[in-house]
């Protein structure tokens, strides 16, 4: 099920962003096409590897975990909720800095109710400074995180909780090495 995704991280493409090595791929940037078929692989496997048991909310961030969280939603059944960059100002409104290996920024969370069981999903971890960002603001907001799972884990972050990638990879220079998968 994830051939079509480790062959396409192998062949994807670089840039420097700083000193940053970053990967250009489908999944994780819409860029340059999304195959349907690549999409619907990564949201079966996700289906199949999570805990929905008893889940309220699929948890996502803008930008690139909305499709991912869209076909999810769409084979479940489960509502979505996103983190988004711009802030709406409605009463209870959680504003959480995001931090990555190249960028800052603020998203905002709104439409979590104490003791929404949820999970939350993403494209990639890198340094973990989003996941981990989010994951303390539904604990604020007094959710429970059912699971966390995300397509391309990079490097080894720690989140201070359990989640599963689909795939590991190792990234340099030269370009993506799929070095684990899920199964
Ligand atoms: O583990 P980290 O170092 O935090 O990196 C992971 C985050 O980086 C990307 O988001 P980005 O902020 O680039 O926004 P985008 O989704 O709009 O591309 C990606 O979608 C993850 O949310
Ligand atoms: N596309 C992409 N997204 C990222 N998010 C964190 N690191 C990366 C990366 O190298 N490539």
């Amino acid at each position: 099920m994830l051939e079509r995704l480790i062959e396409s991280l192998e062949a994807a493409p670089m840039v420097r962003r700083g000193e940053y090595n970053y990967f250009i791929h489908p999944i994780t940037d819409g860029v340059p096409l999304l195959d349907p078929a690549l999409l619907r692989d990564v949201a079966c496997a996700m289906v199949t590897v999570m805990d929905l048991h008893g889940v309220d909310k699929i948890v996502t961030a803008e930008a690139m975990g909305i499709h991912i969280g869209t076909a999810l939603s769409l084979m479940t059944d489960i509502p979505l909720n996103i983190l988004r960059k711009r802030s709406y100002s409605l009463p209870g409104e959680i504003a959480v800095h995001q931090s990555t290996g190249y960028s800052t920024g603020q998203l905002y969370l709104n439409g979590i109710e104490k003791g929404d069981r949820v999970v939350v999903i993403d494209d990639v971890i890198s340094t973990g400074g989003t996941l981990k960002a989010v994951l303390a603001a539904l604990e604020n907001a007094g959710a429970e995180i059912a699971d966390v799972c995300v397509v391309i884990q990079r490097g080894e972050p720690e989140l201070g909780r359990a989640y599963t990638p689909l795939v590991t990879i190792d990234v340099d220079a030269d370009g993506v090495r799929v070095i684990d998968t899920c199964r």
